[in-house]
Parts: C-alpha cells; sequence; structure tokens
C-alpha cells in the first residue's frame, strides 16, 4: 500500500474518532431521576453542585460536617426540583463514618449511579512548615476518605455502570509553592485514581472516573485564603460546577476548568517545566505573604 494511502486512512480514522468523541452531548435529563452522593456540599463547589442536580431531578444525598448548612443545602435542592434530597453530617477524618454515607445511600435510594467527591479539610496557604503530621491527617481527609468510599460504593456502581467524580486540583497536576500538604494529597487522588481507571478497562468494569483539575475558584474559603497572594481572576463557582457535574455524566476521563489555567500549563509540564515555573511564581505576589503574617 502506498505511503499516500496510509497516511489517509489514518487520518479518516483520527477524523470519525474526533466526530465520535466530540458527538456525545450533555443534556440535562441525563441526570433526571440518577443516585448521586455529593461530598464536601454544605459550601462552594459542592453546594453549587447539589444545586444543578437538583434542578436536574436527581435524588441527592449531600455530606459535611455543619448540619445547618447541610439542612438549608437540601430545602434549597427540594425548592429546584430534586427528586429526593437527604443530608448526614460527619467528618471525613472517621473512615467508619466515610463508610456510612455510602450505607445511607443505600438504604435511602437502593443503589448509587454517581459518587462525587469533594470535600477537602483545612491546610494552610504558606511556606512548608515541616509539619509531616498535619500531611498525614489531611491525607486521611483528603485522599483516604476518598479511597474508602469508592471502595464501598464499587458494588453498588458496578450494578449501575455509573461514574465516580473525584474534584482534584492544577495543584495535583503540578508542583505549586505554598500548598505542599495540599498538593500532596491532590496528587495522591491521580495516583489512586487513574491507576484503578486502567484496571476497570482491563477487568471490563463500566464504572467511570472522572478526574477533575480546576484552577482557581470565587469560592469563599479560597478567595480569603489567597486574594492578596494570587494575581489572577478566580473562575465563577457555579459554572465550574456544572463542568464537573457534565464531565462525569460523559464519562470523560478528566476535566479541566478553566482550560487555559489548566490544560495549558499541563502541556508546558513534560516540554518546558523550567520555563513552566518562571510563568507560575509570576502568579504569585509573594511579598503579600509576608506582609500577611506579620
Ligand atoms: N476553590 C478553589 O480555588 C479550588 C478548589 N478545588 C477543589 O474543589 C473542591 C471544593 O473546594 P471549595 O468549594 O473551594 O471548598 P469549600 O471550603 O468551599 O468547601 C469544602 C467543603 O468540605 C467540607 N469539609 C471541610 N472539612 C471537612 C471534614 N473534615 N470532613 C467532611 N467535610 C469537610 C466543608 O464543610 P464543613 O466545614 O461543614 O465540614 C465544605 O462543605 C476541593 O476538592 C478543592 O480541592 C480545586 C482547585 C481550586
Ligand atoms: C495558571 C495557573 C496554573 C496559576 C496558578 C493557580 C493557583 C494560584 C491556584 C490553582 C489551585 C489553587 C488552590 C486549590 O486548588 C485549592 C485551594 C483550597 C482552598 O480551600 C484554598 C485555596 C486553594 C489552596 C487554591 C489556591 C490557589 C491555587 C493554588
Amino acid at each position: 500500500m502506498g505511503l499516500l494511502k496510509k497516511a489517509l486512512i489514518a487520518l479518516i480514522g483520527i477524523l470519525l474518532a474526533v466526530y465520535f468523541y466530540s458527538g456525545k452531548e450533555f443534556k440535562p435529563e441525563m441526570l433526571k431521576g440518577k443516585r448521586v452522593i455529593v461530598t464536601g456540599a454544605s459550601s462552594g463547589i459542592g453546594e453549587q453542585m447539589a444545586y444543578h442536580l437538583g434542578k436536574m431531578g436527581s435524588h441527592i444525598l449531600i455530606t459535611a460536617r455543619t448540619e445547618e448548612k447541610l439542612k438549608k443545602v437540601v430545602e434549597r435542592c427540594l425548592k429546584l426540583g430534586a427528586a429526593s434530597a437527604y443530608y448526614i453530617p460527619g467528618s471525613m477524618d472517621n473512615m467508619t463514618f466515610a463508610r456510612q454515607v455510602v450505607h445511607e445511600a443505600k438504604s435511602l435510594f437502593g443503589g448509587l449511579d454517581m459518587l462525587i467527591l469533594n470535600h477537602i479539610g483545612y491546610s494552610y496557604f504558606n511556606f512548608f512548615d515541616g509539619d509531616v503530621d498535619h500531611i498525614r491527617k489531611l491525607l486521611e481527609i483528603n485522599f483516604l476518605s476518598y479511597a474508602t468510599m469508592t471502595v464501598e460504593a464499587l458494588p453498588m456502581l458496578k450494578e449501575s455502570e455509573g461514574n465516580i467524580v473525584v474534584v482534584s486540583s492544577v495543584a495535583g497536576k503540578l508542583g505549586l509553592p505554598l500548598t505542599v500538604p495540599y498538593s500532596t494529597t491532590k496528587f495522591a487522588l491521580d495516583g489512586f485514581f487513574s491507576s484503578l481507571r486502567m484496571e476497570f478497562y482491563h477487568q471490563k468494569v463500566n464504572v467511570s472516573v472522572t478526574l477533575c483539575v480546576i484552577s482557581y475558584i470565587d469560592t469563599d474559603t479560597a478567595v480569603n485564603t489567597v486574594a492578596r497572594v494570587i494575581n489572577h481572576l478566580p473562575a465563577p463557582k457555579e459554572e465550574c460546577a456544572l463542568e464537573i457535574i457534565k464531565g462525569g455524566a460523559l464519562r470523560q476521563r478528566e476535566v479541566y476548568y478553566q482550560y487555559h489555567a489548566t490544560k495549558i500549563p499541563l502541556l508546558l509540564r513534560d516540554w518546558a517545566p523550567d520555563f513552566l515555573d518562571y510563568l507560575l511564581l509570576k502568579n504569585y505576589n509573594i511579598e503579600e505573604l509576608n506582609k500577611k503574617s506579620e
């Protein structure tokens, strides 16, 4: 076969692949009647995801530590049109509680279609202080509880051929300053869930794993923590929440939000790491950090 003919066949193959891949279109009805757990849903992106799911008519179980906030979020979800909405308060540093949340979904809904893992524990935004014990505790909340809930939910997700959605960060793909403990836990998520996804392919387990790589978002916690130090405008939490849900429903392997602040730096990461480090540091106003801590 001539070289030109081979190249033409390869090109047609690529065009068909692009066509079928981009052919999958999100429709809110995809989530109607679906049984979904959202963790860390008393505020920020998790809260916004609960509202979107409410509008889409899902059955929702939300969790976080603060009961009063959860109660209000559930009330709003019901007003927005949720098929049903419940909350269960507790802390994700306790693996028994992490399992309990999944059991609650089983008894309330009889199964599960989507597990959205989103919560994070508190960490400082500053130079690494040498406290390895803090990293251990943060790993429990930000990583081990995710693995625990996944293991517990897997039988139900296999049955429904459902979705696991993991909210990570650009700080879980790139080394960034001032977030050493946080970044450690987010990189761990990539290792665990990306390996698991490969095993699912091999074992023909039809459960999708979506890792969400997101940049700076305008949640109260993030803005209060970093606003003076970061020379970069935060993206809206409502839109971010919707992109995460869409990515999960479409069974995408990764979600990048916002694209220019995630995918582009990631493309540079392996080919021009020093140049990337230089560009990234330009986003930080480290002097403001020193002023704050004086
Ligand atoms: N905002 C940003 O700029 C970015 C955020 N992300 C990711 O997005 C996700 C959401 O972040 P964001 O919305 O900003 O965070 P928020 O601080 O707004 O929300 C965090 C949620 O986690 C809950 N939480 C905190 N500690 C615990 C605990 N010990 N056990 C159980 N739940 C807990 C909080 O509720 P309560 O206190 O009631 O327990 C809250 O519901 C996270 O995974 C984060 O890493 C990624 C990149 C950027
Ligand atoms: C073009 C970009 C790569 C520029 C760098 C963006 C940097 C500044 C962005 C990207 C990811 C962001 C952090 C994050 O993921 C989550 C949280 C948790 C929240 O509770 C407190 C804020 C914090 C630490 C964010 C701080 C700002 C970060 C480092």
